[in-house]
């Protein structure tokens, strides 16, 4: 018996309340390990022991959607692991469909649906319910100036029937499964207060409780909006490139071929698109022909345009300029970078940050406690007053009892955090910055100290070469910056890289080379013309050869003169060949990014791969102090490092650009690629991915976090603080029902305002 996740897929959305709910209905059910519900997508999580040959997990989890009877199940929309799980347990042939890494954990994905279309009916009628109450509250009003007491009755009622329409249903489900839900707290206080004859409390209640939830329902459809509009960017068709006839494919080359345009879904990769100037490109392609700038502000927040030349990636959802291009497509629709992005987005809104966890466990116990003091109220004070002999007036008691049901309401606190901290996640997202879930964007904000990786991320990833020298018996520095640039191709190292950008600018043709091997922190080797060839660190030589260099080259190992990283160029038969020397070009932007960090209270590190002498003048370049700059520290021991650091600093982040650098991304508390559009590796293994080259958003994603948390806690504690004020006034006898609600609508609408307070208003991402 293992681990199963079933992922359900509501056919129709549901508001906070309700998914609470249907959430605790689920949790009770035996088996049931977990629930986490993703309210952007309207997806449910069911993490259940998996019996596979028990009661199919998949009718259970049907039932309870039915019993919630707002939520029709709709059996196309999702599916369930179990009967996989029975096949492949039966017949031991067929395994579980898309296994995930975790272990034990099987997941069966339901076919994509958009959520946004049941979502926008949901608005809609969230709006017409507002209308609707807003009438109820006309009605109210107006039937005060009725001229007789029978009309102000009838008004009454109608208000009441009105709010009591949309706050039954879920108090009667609730009291079926004999759950205390804040639906039926309501309806109880309103019948209390018709027993006690307060019309005009119980129609307030009723009207004021059924804005409420409209409310809620519609500000947090605008963050849920804000999200989709990224995707409103990518447009839905292409311009196929198809082959002419044989007899047009031997004149120019546009004639050989022919435009069509098709949906952007038919395009399978390897097939070529073009995209004109100024249009939107629809898929992930390499540029074969055409040079252009595009605006990738969809994927990462920045308006700057992007040269890009054949050989380069563009992006779907990026705008094309200037030119036109052709593009051979490398991911089909459903798999671009933004669609990765996308659901990395949504996937982080399920699972919740620590301090949401701590909220919930408190509400837990919070509602039954105020219930308790409710009730409590009600009986006890009168039963003292019999007691000493006294006639209690029970009515009275009995009221303050029902204001304070009212305050036992949780859900002010509740939606506090989750608001918070999608309205984070989503400001990241604008800006370019992928965050995995809470708990990541949680952590930022304590992290004490941050070590960057040298090359590629505190530096430039293209660097400039400085200098080409071949040994003598080459003579030729060309031939030396082919056979590096022929090698450095095969690597996603900056350097390697760089190598290939030059020679192409100089229109050297890179050669053929086989068995490309990489050697993290040490170099490529590769065959080419049947030779072994290397090209890497000059940390890899021997004494010998280290000698042997020092006598052809007395400079390159001169401290004075190392300005930038040096790769060596060698054979197997020969030894080194020559060398290539860079630039070392801080990017524009980090010495400004690091103080503000230093400001904040972060300790930066450097911990690179280069040698010491280049390290120490980077370094000191960007204001590291001696002490926190390590230099060589091979790949694998960039991450023992982190873990001593972590010992000793606590929290630490660690910010690489994904290429050498993921293990010590992983061992890190929290892990952050840095500017790495085009690696899809970086999605996987960071917590935070910055997909902009701006190492400024850094410091403004440190003040996120730190900002997210203190909004939480001021959430908290607004919700808790009116809460208490209204359960002294309501044991003081001076709290009226509608005052009650009041408190905790207001409350609730408070909170979530604050939380969304700048969101609308964020429309254009920094520069
Ligand atoms: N793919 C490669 N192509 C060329 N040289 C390489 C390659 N990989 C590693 N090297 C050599 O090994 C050295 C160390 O590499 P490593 O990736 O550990 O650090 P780095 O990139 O130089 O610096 P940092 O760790 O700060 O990014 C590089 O300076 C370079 O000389
Ligand atoms: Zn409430």
């Amino acid at each position: 018996m293992g681990v199963a996740r079933t992922q359900l897929t509501l056919p129709k959305p549901l508001d906070a309340r309700r998914i609470g709910s249907l959430k605790h209905d689920l949790e009770r059910l035996p088996g049931v390990l977990a629930v986490e519900f993703d309210w952007e997508a309207q997806r449910l999580w069911v993490d259940h022991l998996d019996d596979p040959c028990e009661a199919s997990w998949s009718d259970r989890l049907r039932h309870q959607l039915e019993m919630a009877d707002s939520v029709a199940p709709c059996p196309s929309t999702w599916s369930s692991s179990p009967p996989v799980a029975c096949r492949a347990e039966s017949s031991s042939a067929s395994p579980p469909a898309t296994p995930r890494a975790l272990p034990g954990l099987n997941v069966v994905t339901p076919p994509p649906v958009d959520p946004g279309v049941g979502e926008r009916a949901h608005a809609r009628r969230a709006q017409l319910r507002l209308i609707r109450a807003g009438l109820g509250g006309l009605v109210l009003v107006a039937s005060a100036f009725a001229p007789s007491p029978a009309w102000q009755r009838l008004g009454q009622a109608f208000a009441i029937v009105v709010g009591l329409v949309e706050i039954a249903p879920a108090a009667w489900l609730a009291t079926r499964q004999r759950r205390l839900g804040i639906h039926a707290l309501v309806v109880a206080a309103i019948l209390g207060a018709l027993v006690l004859g307060e019309w005009n409390e119980a129609a307030a209640l009723a009207l004021l409780f059924a804005v409420s939830e409209a409310l809620e329902t519609l500000t947090l459809q605008r963050a849920r909006d804000s999200i989709r509009a990224l995707l409103a960017q990518t447009p839905t068709t292409a311009n196929r490139l198809v082959p002419a006839s044989e007899s047009a494919s031997n004149s120019s080359p546009d004639s050989a071929f022919q435009l069509e345009t098709v949906p952007a879904a038919s395009i399978r990769p390897g097939e070529r698109i073009r995209v004109r100037a100024g249009e939107a490109v629809p898929l992930d392609g390499r540029i074969v022909a055409g040079y252009t700038q595009v605006d990738q502000r969809a994927l990462t927040g920045e308006s700057v345009p992007v040269a890009k030349h054949p050989g380069d990636e563009v992006f779907a959802g990026s705008i094309n300029g200037e030119g036109s291009i052709d593009l051979v497509v490398s991911r089909d629709h459903h798999h671009t970078l933004l669609a990765g992005i996308l659901e990395r987005v949504r996937a982080a809104r399920v699972r919740r940050a620590p301090v949401e966890r701590s909220v919930e466990r408190f509400a837990s116990w919070y509602t039954p406690a105020v219930f308790g003091v409710a009730v409590a109220l009600m009986l006890l004070p009168p039963l003292v007053v019999l007691a000493q002999g006294g006639v209690p007036v029970w009515s009275d008691w009995f009221f303050r009892g029902l204001v304070a049901l009212i305050v036992a309401c949780p859900c002010a606190l509740v939606i506090a955090t989750p608001v918070a901290v999608v309205r984070g996640l989503t400001l990241a997202a604008r800006r370019g910055i992928l965050i995995k879930d809470g708990d990541a964007l949680e952590a930022l904000g304590k992290l004490r100290l941050l070590a960057f990786d040298k090359t590629g991320t505190l530096t430039r990833d293209r660097l400039q070469v400085a200098g080409i020298h071949a040994a003598p018996s080459v003579g030729d520095p060309d031939w030396i910056l082919r056979i590096a640039a022929s090698l450095g191709d095969h690597s996603s190292h900056p350097l390697g890289r760089s190598l290939a950008d030059h020679a192409r600018a100089r229109g050297l043709e890179l050669l053929e080379v086989h068995h490309a091997r990489t050697i993290p922190g040490v170099g490529v080797e590769a065959e080419l013309d049947g030779q072994s060839y290397w090209l890497g660190s000059p940390r890899v030589l021997d004494e010998r050869e280290r000698d042997q260099v020092r006598r052809g080259w007395p400079d390159l190992f001169q401290p004075s003169a190392v300005e930038g990283p040096v790769v060596l160029v060698g054979s197997r038969a020969e030894g080194v060949l020559g060398w290539v020397r860079f630039h070392d070009q801080e990017r524009p932007e980090a010495r400004r990014a690091l103080d503000r960090l230093r400001d904040q209270g972060l300790i930066p590190w450097m911990i690179s791969g280069d040698s010491q002498a280049v390290a120490a003048r980077m370094g000191e370049r960007l204001g590291f102090p001696p002490e926190q700059i390590r230099a060589e520290v091979a790949p694998g021991h960039k991450a023992d490092l982190i873990e001593t650091l972590r010992d000793q600093y606590g929290p630490i982040g660690m910010v690489g650009d994904g290429v050498n650098d993921t293990p010590a991304l992983a061992s890190a508390t929290v892990g952050i690629a840095a500017h790495r559009l085009a690696s899809g590796a970086a999605l996987e293994t960071a917590d935070v991915v910055l997909l902009a080259e701006d190492l400024t958003r850094l410091p403004w994603l440190i003040d996120l976090s730190r900002g997210t948390l203190a909004r939480i806690y001021q959430n908290i504690r607004i919700a808790l603080g009116l809460k208490a004020a209204v359960l002294g006034l309501a044991a003081l006898g001076w709290a009226s029902l509608w005052l009650a609600i009041l408190a905790d609508v207001g409350a609730t609408v408070l909170v979530v305002a604050n939380a969304l307070r700048d969101l609308g208003i964020d429309r254009d991402p920094i520069r």
